[in-house]
């Protein structure tokens, strides 16, 4: 029997969902930052081995909605809450349940679909705190299975995907065994230079910014692809900032971005970065739109 469904991943900011995704497809393509806020679209991954196949879901970090971008995100992980096959909800073990979990605990509560529990993190504390934590979880009584992990150093994982695959309902192999997202590039590509921005920049600036791709082109008989980006920011200050002293900044994100781009694309790349103010983009729905989070 094959079995294969859908699987999402939940938790608050900056609990590591992106890194355990990368961890098990082995492949870096969903943004890893230190900063909190870094996925905003549904990213899928495949994993296909002989006779299962899970479609993950990287949903945006559930937040209390600030504004429109975060109304919208809170949308979509709720609606993909609904439609999955189950729901991997993962907390950070270095923390306490704050203000938030409660809320995502709340709202998960609601879902018929059936939920593992991931303590991610477990490297940073000790075996007795591990076992307390999977205790006051248990507690709560709303988990098919609590797995303690560390999503960095890959403990536990193997567990998991086990726990999944038990899950899994009989289906049809929906994507080809050697997909492994179906980002497109021009996608993939924004994200990297995001993740070069954000790697780089202040703090005051990151969260304020988004990465357009103009272009995407090849040239003619040469190993050589031309990609034109932009990087949108809030405010003329931010302008300033990304692009640097000397345009020292820009520089260093390029460089950066491009070697990455390179081995995405397996080609020679000439990148070419423009940074633009479109003022409170983040309010503006019709944008949120338009910028292509759909
Ligand atoms: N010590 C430790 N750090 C981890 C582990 N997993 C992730 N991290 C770190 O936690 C930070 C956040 O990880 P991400 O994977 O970007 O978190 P995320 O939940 O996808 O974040 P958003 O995209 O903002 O929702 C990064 O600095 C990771 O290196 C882990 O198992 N142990």
């Amino acid at each position: 029997m094959y079995r294969s469904g859908f699987v999402t991943v939940v938790g608050r900011p900056n609990v590591g969902k992106s890194t355990l995704l990368n961890e098990i497809v082995g492949e870096k393509i969903s943004i890893i930052s230190d900063k909190p806020q870094t996925t905003r679209n549904k990213i899928q991954l495949v994993y296909t081995d002989r006779d299962y196949q899970i479609v993950f879901l990287d949903t945006p970090g559930i937040q209390m909605p600030k504004n429109k971008l975060g109304e919208y995100m809170l949308k979509i992980s709720k609606e993909t809450l609904e439609e999955v096959d189950i729901i991997t909800f993962m907390v950070d073990s270095s923390f306490e349940t704050g203000r938030l979990d409660n809320y995502i605990i709340k709202e998960l509560g609601t879902i018929k679909t059936p939920i593992i529990l991931l303590i991610n993190k477990i490297d940073t504390i000790n075996k007795e705190d591990v076992e307390k934590l999977v205790l006051k979880y248990e507690q709560m009584n709303m988990f098919h299975k609590i797995i303690p992990v560390s999503a960095i150093n890959g403990t536990n994982i193997d567990l998991y995907i086990r726990t999944v695959k038990d899950l899994l309902p009989e289906g049809p192999q929906y994507f080809p065994e050697d997909m492994i997202t179906d980002q497109p590039e021009r996608f993939i590509i924004s994200e990297i230079i995001r993740e070069k921005a954000l790697l780089n920049l202040q703090e005051e600036v990151p969260h304020g910014i988004f990465v357009g791709i103009e272009e995407i082109k090849k040239r003619q008989e040469q190993d050589l692809i031309d990609v034109f980006a932009t990087i949108y920011c809030e405010k003329e200050s931010h302008k300033g900032i990304i692009i640097g002293k000397n345009g020292r900044m820009l520089k260093t994100i390029g460089q950066q971005s491009r070697s990455d781009i390179e081995k995405l694309l397996g080609s020679r790349v000439n990148l070419q970065i423009w940074v633009k103010v479109e003022k409170n983009w983040r309010e503006k729905e019709a944008k949120v739109k338009y910028f292509g989070y759909r």
